[in-house]
């Protein structure tokens, strides 16, 4: 899969192409179900099939600071689009220039003189352009003009309500993990860099591995029951364990959040690895204790009741 960052990095060979525009935050089933149509009009036609997303995501520059938590980073959304069979992705800058652009004056730069689009496949709510004033029958308007066809794919829904990055980011809230896995396809995950914390786990019976959240805004917070998988590679095999999302009240942590995964029954050091968290459970929320033993405490019975829960499942 390519990636195209920027208008100004579209080179003649790129015209030509079927492609859709959105966010894509997490790539859940209803984004999979647009792709997957985009992949047979891909096959259909013998063009490329595109991808055109924004970086920041429109909301996170319009409202830096009440921006929705992100579902993925940029770079897992990548990865998930490429395992969606997108050919290539063009990542445009949403700031002032993209935000003032009319709908005409979008489908005329990115649409005719960027990516030369032949068909087009958006869903049915689709809306574009300054003051998102571009929807579907804009499109087909313009696309009749201009040469290409554009369909609306019907609503993806999930027990009668529509899937959307916004409905995830509240079930994961609600730590209703069953239901994101069945919105996504995949069980929830975050992944990052482990990086060194205070080395206080290992004095509480648990050494924990720090990973990573840079600028993540995570979509939940507490203690879970997690899996992780090494270096991206589930042929390693993947590891149960418990983790914690949060401010680490109890031992005044840096007024950051931090996603803390201790691995059951793992000895080796993580530093600098690449893990992926996937969440299968919320077992509480975080806590303030009044003392490190009371911490230990609760540790200890998340594990076990991890623990439980996984011989449970092995016993189904
Ligand atoms: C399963 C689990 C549950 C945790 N629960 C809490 C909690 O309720 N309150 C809290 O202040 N810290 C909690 N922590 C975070 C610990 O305070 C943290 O892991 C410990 O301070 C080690 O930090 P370090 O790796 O930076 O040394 C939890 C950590 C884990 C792994
Ligand atoms: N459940 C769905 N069914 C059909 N199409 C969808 C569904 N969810 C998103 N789409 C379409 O996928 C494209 C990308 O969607 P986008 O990520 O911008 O929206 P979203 O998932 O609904 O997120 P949000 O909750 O932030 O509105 C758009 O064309 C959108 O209409």
């Amino acid at each position: 899969m390519e990636l195209v960052r920027g208008l100004h990095n579209l080179r003649p060979r790129h015209r030509g192409c079927v492609a859709t525009i959105g966010n894509f935050d997490g790539v859940h089933a209803g984004h999979q179900a647009i792709l997957k149509r985009l992949r047979s009009h891909s096959a259909r036609m013998g063009l490329p099939g595109c991808v055109v997303i924004f970086e920041p995501q429109p909301r996170e520059y319009f409202a830096p600071n009440a921006a929705p938590p992100r579902l993925t980073r940029l770079r897992d959304k990548l990865m998930l689009l490429e395992a969606e069979g997108v050919d290539r992705v063009l990542c445009l800058a949403f700031n002032r220039r993209l935000r003032e652009l009319s709908a005409e004056e979008f489908v005329q730069q990115v649409l005719i003189d960027g990516l030369g689009v032949k068909h087009l496949e958006v869903g049915d709510d689709f809306r574009f352009g300054c003051d998102r004033s571009g929807d579907f029958a804009f499109l087909e308007g313009s696309g009749e003009r201009h040469g290409f066809t554009v369909e609306a794919a019907n609503t993806v829904a999930e027990s009668g309500d529509r899937i959307s990055s916004t409905r995830l980011r509240q079930v994961l809230a609600d730590g209703d993990f069953e239901l994101a896995e069945r919105l996504l396809g995949r069980p929830f995950s975050i992944s990052g860099r482990v990086m060194y914390g205070q080395q206080l786990g290992r004095t509480l019976g648990a050494p924990t591995a720090n990973v990573q959240l840079k600028r993540l805004h995570a979509p939940l917070k507490g203690v879970f029951r997690v899996s992780a998988v090494l270096d991206e590679d589930p042929f390693k095999g993947s590891h149960q364990g418990v983790a914690n999302i949060g401010m680490r009240p109890t031992v005044e942590g840096d007024g950051q959040p931090h996603l803390e995964v201790h691995l059951l029954d793992f000895k080796g050091n993580l530093y600098g690895r690449h893990l992926t968290v996937l969440f299968h459970e919320k077992l509480r929320d975080e806590q303030r204790f009044d003392s490190l033993d009371a911490l230990q405490a609760a540790i200890t019975a998340d594990i076990a009741a991890a623990r439980a829960q996984w011989a449970s499942d092995s016993n189904k």
